[in-house]
């Protein structure tokens, strides 16, 4: 296991993409069509509340690998979402480094 440095390296890194996205808005983009969406901020909020359904039926089903898969989709979403009303993913990570003491 990776220490936690390395693991808000990560989180930190994947934001920076999405601030990039947010900021360019490549038409290839996942990221960038989130931010553009006709349905505006509930588009990357759904994606936030399905994600949570999909890690939730994956725990229930004790699916250890789909757990991760649809972990991993709920933390980039709930990335975007942060960047939406520009909380940056440090000040998360802030809290979760206060909390580990
Ligand atoms: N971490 C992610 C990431 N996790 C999940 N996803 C996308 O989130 C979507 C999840 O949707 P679903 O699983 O519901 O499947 P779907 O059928 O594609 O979606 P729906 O049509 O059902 O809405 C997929 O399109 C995934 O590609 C992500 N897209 C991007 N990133 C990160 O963002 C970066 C920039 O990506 P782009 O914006 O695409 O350049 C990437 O390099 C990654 O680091």
């Amino acid at each position: 296991m990776s220490d936690a440095n390395d693991d808000g390296e990560v989180l930190e890194a994947v934001f920076d993409v999405i601030e990039d996205r947010k900021e360019t808005l490549p038409e290839d983009s996942y990221t960038a069509s989130l931010f553009t969406h006709e349905k505006g901020e509930n588009r990357a909020l759904e994606k936030v509340g399905e994600e949570s359904t999909e890690f939730i039926l994956a725990a229930k089903d004790d699916d250890t690998e789909e757990m991760a898969e649809e972990g991993a989709d709920l933390v980039y979403h709930l990335l975007v979402a942060l960047s939406m009303h520009d909380v940056d993913v440090e000040a998360l990570l802030d809290v979760l480094r206060e909390r580990q003491g």
